[in-house]
């Protein structure tokens, strides 16, 4: 019986370590860039659901929403609200996640989970929702919907707007993850410019103009394959492929926003590397 005990007792410690070491990750290049690679998967799929409605606009405005003792939008609303829940559930105790109103969120009410510390201590203080927030409603949606449609259905845009901002956040976001990782490779590099906070030179040495344009002809091609209606015919009608979202606008939202805003956040975070 005793043994029988013993054993149980050396196999959750056996569990223990092995799951602090997979906590413990291993970040490389190569595996931060899978990351960046498997978020295109989100923000394209989050942008097909989107799709699903048209521009909704009541959506985004303080007269329609009308909300008792809430004096903005729907979509703040919802996105408050949501924010609200997920933390309670532990979902910011992850270095990876950035709220839109970290000013309003309550505690987590879960035991917490041993996240490994690899970014800087001052990493949690950079946070450019406000930004994206911005480019989101006043350039992509704007640009994105041409025509002022309206079905009514406000609470599910307000939803499916807050998946793709959360993941659109949590792409540009990882800059911070992509930028340790140069950072502990070539320190004697930018330690000079974190200095003499040369953002110039940062945003140079940090860029590789290749690695961007394959992510943008990447994008552009992933949104081919996800955005194409599947049917068991074989006669596809290859010359009439309509696409749920334009590969068009992935690329450009790429190319335009993302990377740009990816790369302020790597800016950001190694400015304050050296504190
Ligand atoms: O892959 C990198 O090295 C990154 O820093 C990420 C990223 C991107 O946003 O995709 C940004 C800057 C580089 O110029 C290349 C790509």
């Amino acid at each position: 019986m005793m043994v029988y005990r013993f054993g149980w007792v050396l196999v959750l410690i056996i569990c223990s370590i092995v799951r602090c070491r997979m906590a413990k990750g291993n970040y490389t290049l190569d595996s931060v860039r899978d990351v960046l690679v498997r978020e295109e998967d989100s923000i394209i799929f989050g942008l097909i659901e989107r799709a699903k409605f048209p521009l909704n606009a009541n959506t985004y405005t303080q007269n329609y929403s009308n909300i008792p003792s809430f004096g903005a939008s729907l979509l703040n609303f919802v996105v408050i609200n949501t924010e609200a829940v997920q933390a309670k559930g532990g979902r910011y105790k992850n270095p990876e996640e950035n709220p839109f109103f970290p000013e309003k969120l309550p505690p987590s009410l879960v035991k917490p989970y041993p996240f490994t510390q690899f970014l800087h201590a001052g990493a949690s203080s950079i946070n450019i929702n406000k930004c994206i927030w911005k480019f989101y409603i006043d350039k992509l949606l704007i640009q994105w919907f041409d025509s002022l449609g309206d079905d009514g259905n406000y609470a599910q845009t307000a939803a499916s707007d807050l998946s793709l901002l959360q993941a659109i956040s949590r792409r540009i976001h990882y800059g911070k993850f992509v930028a340790e990782v140069k950072f502990r490779e070539s320190p004697k590099k930018y330690e000079p410019l974190i200095r003499a906070k040369d953002k110039e030179g940062l945003m140079k040495l940090l860029t590789v103009k290749s690695v961007e344009e394959m992510v943008i002809k990447r994008v552009e091609k992933k949104a081919m394959v996800y955005g194409k209606d599947v049917t068991l015919n074989n006669d596809d009608k290859k010359n009439e492929t309509k696409y749920k979202v334009d590969p068009l606008v992935v690329s450009t939202l790429y190319k335009k926003w993302l990377i740009p805003l990816t790369k302020d956040a790597e800016v950001e975070y190694l400015l304050q590397r050296l504190d």
